[in-house]
């Protein structure tokens, strides 16, 4: 008889490990830029927090905290001065692998249609290109624009260029989705329905996610974790976990629960010391 082989490629073992690769932990990140005038200013100053696999974290803290700069660290466009952040156990030195961005700006190509923005990701990867194009029609559906397909970005309406950008994002099934501020230049209400929708989606992918945002509403109804940095330079002032139930459905109607307020109260009240300071070196008054 045949002795049993244990395949590692697949099973429990396999999912521990593909989960395990979507960790990320941050560790005394220092990072340091040269002024033009020739002067080191700290823009961090000894970060360290864990996203754990799966995890939606939020990150909040005063305009000019640091909040980007962490993400280019995470993403690997630029370098830590000091301290490291590994992604799945492994030193960022490089492009991560598994990496999806959206930002507040369009990423969208302006000379390709939707389904060929979209496309983008799985033809770069390889993918065959019937298979490609299945996908992105998938994926276009999923965001709700089956039957735009072949307009260009500068025809469609701002939440519209979203759930491409969306799309396109997700398309690719990154382990760990960054996002900074994706959703910072819609209208209120199309920002709640977008921020649902994107609930949704990544309850069916479950990435680890690494969100900015000025919007403590928005921090809150999506989080497991917000993470409150000082104000400049940035550091973790303090980690908050978010401990209401999932699915969340709509984050339009989750803002009226009590423990919704509750939360979005404490964290306000920890954040709210940073934003004034922050203001106060802005507007030329004592830090
Ligand atoms: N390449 C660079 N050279 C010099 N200083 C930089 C550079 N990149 C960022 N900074 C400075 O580092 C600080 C942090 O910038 P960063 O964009 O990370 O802040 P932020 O928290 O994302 O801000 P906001 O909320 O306004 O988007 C700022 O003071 C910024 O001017």
């Amino acid at each position: 008889m045949m002795a049993a082989v244990s395949d590692h490629t697949v099973g429990p073992t396999a999912d521990r490990s593909a989960r395990e690769s979507a960790r990320v932990e941050i560790s005394g990140l220092t990072k340091r830029f040269l002024t033009p005038g020739g002067e080191v200013f700290t823009a961090l100053q000894d970060v360290s927090f864990t996203v754990e696999p799966g995890q939606f974290c939020a990150v909040v803290g005063p305009t000019g905290c640091g909040k980007s700069t962490t993400l280019s660290m995470v993403s690997g466009l630029d370098r830590p001065s000091e301290g490291s952040v590994t992604v799945g156990g492994r030193e960022v030195d490089g492009i991560t692998d598994g990496v999806s961005f959206m930002f507040q700006a369009d990423a969208l190509l302006p000379w390709k249609t939707v389904l060929g923005n979209v496309l983008m990701g799985p033809i770069f990867r390889g993918v065959p290109k019937q298979e490609a194009h299945a996908s992105a029609r998938d994926w276009l559906r999923r965001v709700g624009l089956t039957g735009f397909e072949d307009r260009y970005p500068h025809q469609l309406s701002g939440g519209m260029r979203k759930r491409v950008a969306m799309a396109a994002a997700l398309i690719n099934e990154p382990k760990i989705l960054m996002m900074d501020e994706p959703f910072g230049a819609l209208d209120v209400q199309t920002k709640a329905i977008m921020s649902t929708e994107l609930l949704g989606l990544w309850e069916q992918i479950r990435p680890s996610v690494i969100f900015i945002t000025h919007d403590l509403d928005e921090a809150v109804a999506l989080a497991d974790r917000v993470v409150v940095m000082t104000s400049s330079p940035g550091s973790v002032k303090a980690v908050f976990d978010i401990d209401l139930p999932r699915p969340r459905g709509s984050v339009q109607e989750i803002r009226y629960e009590s423990h919704f307020v509750e939360l979005q109260h404490q964290i306000w009240e920890t954040l709210r010391e940073e934003v004034e300071r922050a203001y106060a070196r802005t507007a030329g008054g004592k830090a």
